[in-house]
């Protein structure tokens, strides 16, 4: 997953849960109703006021929902003010209590769900309610499907003014567990010893993540023997508070095809103890261990990793494949998370690039150069552009293993790169952008504009962010021919969608 998920929607399991266990009783609170009136005489009634806008902190209302939002909450009105219930789901009407009376919005949480979505199923993660980063596994598969549809229909309606758009079925997967290749957990200390988890919302309580149900099984188990590893030797942990300690996070990523492991401990400083020790009683646990790396990052950030990666032991790399590719992936590069969706990705953005044989094409935001590659055979030339150096390496590697000798990789920003390039006459007949959640740059979308490819094909993992975008390239004179979801993240309210544009 590309992110962290909101924290709005981690508080809406825990409350839909609670929730949908009184889902068939009436709503009903300890003690007495009068002394309870007497307590809260606003919050104990449904309200009867005219208008949204003097709702208060504390009102009931009831809402019927209409669709999920892009962060897994339902949606619903209430005197036409749009209301957000974490947890709530599609056709569900909710007996809700308001947290949040906004101008242009109203929050509110499930007190009961008086009509119970027939989609509506126990999710099956323990630590589910609190963990956040699964949003939607209260959802049938199905269920979740159509909502992420529906997530696109609206953001599109909303961002581009277009009110249908040819939306293809979404691409889902026959087993929606076990698909992710690569966990990423922040490391600290609980009661029962080292934790390797995710913060619960809103907090810093690290939550101990063992058995995830959408990590593949390899990869919880690798991430268990290495936490019962580092205990045992009692290499120090990293306390943010206090700035002491060493092993920040712990990143583990399973190759599905080769069958190889990763593991990369995120370090505050290069100065590991028992380093020698560490390696052996890794290689003993975890038989596929392949490479052991450290990533140094001395900052207090947001982001995990640091600049340097240190090989500790075995390779520098480990090998995925993907349809006939082959690829090399090193620490820090990126690579899709769910392989055996991927193809299905990479197959419509091949379609959505109708290449002929003759087209060159630009792969913006490449990571390790996967979707250049998989489009090379079909193209004269491809350019890709990253901004990682590591990754921009791994593509360079990935395209001569693969003896794709028609495609190029370049380290820069897509919004520097490509506006120097198009400056200095490149027109090149297909882009290809695959950007961060955060949408491509305007500088990208101004160049693109400017040399006006034939096809301009966007994939995007944020409806909000590519509905938006999507605008800018209608007013630059292109058409949206398609788009093609596809569920690269069962269980989260994450959708990649591929879109085609034409000029017209
Ligand atoms: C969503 S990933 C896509 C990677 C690749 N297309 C794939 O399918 O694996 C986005 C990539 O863009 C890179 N990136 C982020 N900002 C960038 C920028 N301004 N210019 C170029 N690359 C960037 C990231 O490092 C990451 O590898």
């Amino acid at each position: 997953m590309k992110g962290r998920p909101n924290h709005q929607a981690q508080k809406a399991h825990k409350t839909a849960q609670k929730a949908s266990h009184t889902a068939s009783k009436p709503y009903s609170r300890p003690g007495s109703k009068q002394k309870e009136k007497q307590k809260r005489p606003v919050a104990d009634r449904i309200t009867s006021r005219d208008s949204a806008e003097e709702l208060r902190v504390g009102d009931r209302i009831v809402v019927t929902i209409k669709r999920l939002g892009i962060n897994g909450e339902g949606v619903g009105y209430y005197r036409r003010k749009a209301v957000f219930i974490n947890g709530a789901l599609p056709g569900e009407v909710i007996k809700a209590e308001v947290t949040k009376a906004e101008a242009r919005y109203i929050g509110a949480v499930i007190k009961q769900i008086e009509k119970r979505s027939p989609h509506r199923v126990d999710a099956p993660c323990p630590v589910f309610n609190i963990c956040g980063g699964c949003q939607i596994q209260h959802l049938s598969y199905e269920g979740q499907l159509a909502a992420k549809e529906e997530i696109l229909r609206e953001a599109f309606s909303r961002y581009t003014g277009l009110e249908k758009i040819k939306l293809k079925p979404i691409l889902g997967m026959d087993h929606p567990w076990g698909y992710r290749n690569k966990a990423q957990l922040q490391l600290g200390m609980g009661s029962e010893g080292l934790i390797a988890g995710l913060y619960a919302a809103d907090s810093h309580q690290l939550i101990d993540i063992k058995g995830c149900p959408i990590q593949h099984p390899k990869v919880n188990e690798a991430v268990d023997q290495a936490r019962k590893v580092l205990q045992r030797l009692q290499i120090p942990v990293y306390k943010e508070k206090s700035n002491q300690g060493l092993v920040r996070t712990i990143v583990v990523r399973w190759g599905f095809q080769s069958e190889e492991l990763q593991i990369t401990f995120v370090t505050s400083s290069d100065k590991l103890p028992k380093q020698e020790q560490l390696i052996k009683e890794l290689r003993l646990a975890i038989p596929e261990l392949t490479s052991i790396a450290m990533n140094i990052n001395p900052k207090n950030t947001s982001l995990v990793f640091g600049h340097r990666t240190i090989i500790l032991w075995g390779e520098e790399s480990i090998q995925e494949s993907l349809g006939d590719l082959e690829f090399t992936l090193s620490p820090r590069a990126f690579f899709q998370l769910n392989p055996l969706q991927t193809v299905k990705l990479y197959e419509t953005v091949r379609a959505a690039a109708g290449l002929t044989g003759k087209e060159t094409v630009v792969d913006a935001y490449c990571g390790t150069g996967t979707i250049g590659l998989w489009l090379a055979p079909y193209a004269r030339e491809v350019r890709g552009i990253e901004s990682i150096p590591e990754a921009v390496e791994d593509a360079k590697a990935n395209a001569q293993r693969n003896g794709r000798s028609n495609a190029a990789f370049y380290e820069g920003y897509a919004e520097e790169l490509l506006p120097r390039w198009v400056k200095s006459g490149f027109s090149p007949d297909v882009i290809v952008a695959d950007p961060p959640r955060t949408g491509l740059d305007p500088r990208f979308i101004e160049a693109v504009l400017r040399t006006k490819p034939e096809r301009f094909v966007y994939v995007s993992c944020n409806p909000s962010t590519l509905a938006k975008d999507c605008k800018d390239l209608l007013d630059g004179g292109y058409t949206l021919e398609w788009a093609q979801p596809v569920d690269m993240f069962p269980q989260t309210s994450h959708v990649e969608t591929v879109i085609l544009m034409v000029r017209k």
